[in-house]
């Protein structure tokens, strides 16, 4: 396994790209850790495909350059850059059998056989699929196909890294969760570099030990899913994280608080004083776990409730505060707020400021 650096990393899939809007992956400097389980997290088009393939050698970078443990890697092809790449759907022999299947990446490269034997038998019984190892892959479900292509991306132990372009997709929703926590247990024992495309957050926060949110050909987090939660560093990361995702209101700033529709919200200390000179907008977020109903006695925004939604753990109300803005506020089980007037509670603690979208503190 390797450490992979892109460093001034960027590619446009157009012969003379003009302005920002034309790059695929806006430049970026980002190091995956030797060994680290990482997801590559964003919506369609951000440009995840894209870095997978630069770092596979399928796509030659237009800018910049890919090392793998300090080696220079960016012109060299795919074959020669000992990378496993799992594709959205099953890339297997269809006639071979699913031991042959698994043991092909090996036998490629002359690994001998007592090996081979052995590293089979291991990876087939992590994917539980030891009872079907002697049956031709054709006869199998889909399941079993992306399985076994699976398991030929984690066969070799010689790898720089695995990459899963979105390996589930094809996988039937009960079978996913097993196997993204199979995955988990696969990557605690082999300790290899894993790199997992999805633009599904439950998958990347159940999967990984860090996630790398891409937005619009960028970086803009990387994390662990508590970080991302708790404190997301691009109002883009708190929407997309979380169910419902943060809550986002345009203020100014009055010393050191902010003013949203005439109402006062306290901050952090100090946070009001690291405000970038010059920003065109500048908003509070709140997650919806973190805004409060305040009890008698206690200050607070005025609001209304419209309307409660449950959830059956959970409830959800959608609050309006001032002319316009609505909020969603998370209520405990045991809460009985329905519609009405309340006001609400922004713990400074939880209550981030956004300079044009990038996190102040
Ligand atoms: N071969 C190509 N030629 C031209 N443009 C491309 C090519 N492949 C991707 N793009 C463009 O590059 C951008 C990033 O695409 P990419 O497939 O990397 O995103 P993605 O995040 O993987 O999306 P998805 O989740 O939909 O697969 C998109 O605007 C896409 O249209």
């Amino acid at each position: 396994m390797a450490q992979i650096n892109l460093e001034a990393l960027a590619h446009s899939y157009m012969a003379r790209p003009r302005d920002a809007k034309d790059y695929a992956l806006r430049q970026m400097n980002h190091v995956w850790e030797d060994g680290g389980a990482y997801a590559l997290l964003g919506p369609s088009g951000c440009g995840k495909t894209t870095l997978l393939n630069i770092i596979s050698g399928l796509v030659h970078p237009s800018e910049g350059r890919v090392s793998f443990d300090g080696e220079d890697v960016t012109d060299l092809p795919p074959e020669h850059r000992n990378i496993a790449q799992v594709f959205q759907f099953p890339v297997i022999y269809d006639t071979m059998t699913v031991r042959a299947n698994l043991a092909f990446p090996l036998r490629n490269r002359g690994v001998p056989r007592d090996r081979i034997d052995a590293r089979v038998t291991e990876i087939a019984r992590m994917l539980d699929l030891d009872d079907v190892l002697d049956e031709k892959a054709i006869g199998l479900g889909a399941d079993a196909k992306q399985k076994i292509s699976m398991g030929r991306g984690l066969v070799r132990d010689d790898v720089a890294a695995v990459l899963f372009d979105e390996p589930l997709t094809v996988i039937d929703p009960h079978l996913k969760w097993q196997l993204r926590r199979k995955l988990k247990e696969i990557h605690e024992q082999l300790k290899l570099t894993l790199v997992y495309v999805t633009h599904d957050q439950t998958e990347a926060l159940t999967f990984a030990d860090k996630v790398v949110v891409l937005y619009e050909g960028r970086v803009v987090q990387l994390g662990t899913p508590q970080e991302l939660f708790e404190r997301p560093e691009h109002t883009f990361v708190g929407y997309f994280i979380g169910s419902p995702g943060m809550n986002f209101l345009d203020c100014r700033l009055d010393g050191h608080r902010v003013v949203v529709d005439g109402e006062a919200i306290e901050l952090t200390p100090g946070v009001a004083d690291a405000v970038p000179d010059g920003h065109q907008r500048l908003q509070i977020g709140i997650r919806p776990e973190f805004l409060r109903l305040a009890e008698d006695g206690e200050a607070g925004v005025p609001a209304v409730i419209e309307s409660v939604a449950d959830l059956g753990s959970y409830r959800i109300a959608s609050v309006l505060m001032g002319a316009e803005r609505r909020l969603q506020v998370k209520l405990g089980e045991d809460s009985a707020a329905g519609p009405g007037d309340v006001r609400l509670l922004f713990p400074p603690e939880w209550t981030k400021l956004y300079a044009d979208d990038l996190l102040v503190g």
